[in-house]
């Protein structure tokens, strides 16, 4: 099948390769195009597979983002950013929350990787997350109010942008400026499930909104076809 797509949306999408070993996240790659998307290896791929799964689908032409979501002291955090540099990621993330010595040490860090550094980002709230989940953890205020200020802290350590949902999107380009990369999960074509994700928006609603980075997974991953799920995205980017 030939996935059609509009030119100006081309890698726009990350497919989010959330699956339990190494057969099909290659047989999933091998049926897409890298210059059309990108991909993401996360925990349950990456700590089954490692990081010669990252080189096998380098190998096959894509980028790839690391998304291991580090969340430890600044030392810690550090060393692990420079070793996803070392494994040539295009992109590599770290939680807001681990604060400001431990982004800026990250930052820090990857200067010595000069124009080959990867992409570094920070998860603000994640996109499972609503209200309600924020009171359980006893923080009040809304996922917006804390994904803005976690967003202002990330920009004044110097990353390059944040993991927020497209909800956020409005707000945080008025804010932070079009240079900041919003990269977006809790991507919902209209007929597909929520799934644990709380904070959605549609592949078109989200650009619309001013996200980079449409993070998409179990609505192409889980599909019948992914291959036709993938096209049916690209198509609904095509009327915009
Ligand atoms: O706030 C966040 C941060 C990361 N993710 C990751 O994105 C994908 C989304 O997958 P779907 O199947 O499309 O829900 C997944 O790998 C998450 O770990 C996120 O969803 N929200």
């Amino acid at each position: 099948m030939v996935v059609i797509v509009s030119e100006s949306f081309d890698k726009n999408i990350v497919v989010a390769l959330d699956f339990p070993s190494e057969n099909p996240a290659l047989a999933l790659a091998d049926a897409l195009d890298p210059d059309k998307c990108r991909l993401k290896v996360g925990k349950e791929l990456f700590t089954r597979c490692g990081p010669q799964l990252v080189r096998n689908l380098q190998g096959r032409g894509f980028d790839v983002f690391l998304d291991l979501k580090f969340h430890d002291i600044p030392n810690t955090t550090s060393a692990a950013v420079a070793a996803a540099a070392d494994l040539g990621v295009w992109m590599v993330n770290v939680h807001a929350s681990g604060g400001e010595r431990m982004m800026t040490a990250c930052r820090e860090r990857l200067e010595a990787f000069g124009a080959d550094r990867p992409l570094l980002i920070a998860v603000t709230v994640l996109t499972s997350m609503s209200g309600a989940d924020l009171a359980g953890i006893g923080l009040s205020g809304s996922p917006e109010e804390h994904v803005a200020r976690l967003a202002t802290l990330t920009r004044n350590c110097g990353l390059d942008g944040v993991v927020c949902s497209a909800q956020e999107a409005p707000k945080l380009k008025a804010d932070q400026g079009e240079a900041f990369k919003l990269v977006t999960p809790g991507i919902r074509p209209a007929s597909a499930d929520r799934g644990d994700q709380q904070r959605v928006m549609t592949p078109s609603e989200a650009i619309r909104a001013g996200s980079d980075y449409l993070v998409i997974g179990r609505p192409i991953t889980q599909a019948e076809d992914p291959l036709a799920a993938m096209e049916a995205i690209y198509n609904e980017l095509a009327t915009l």
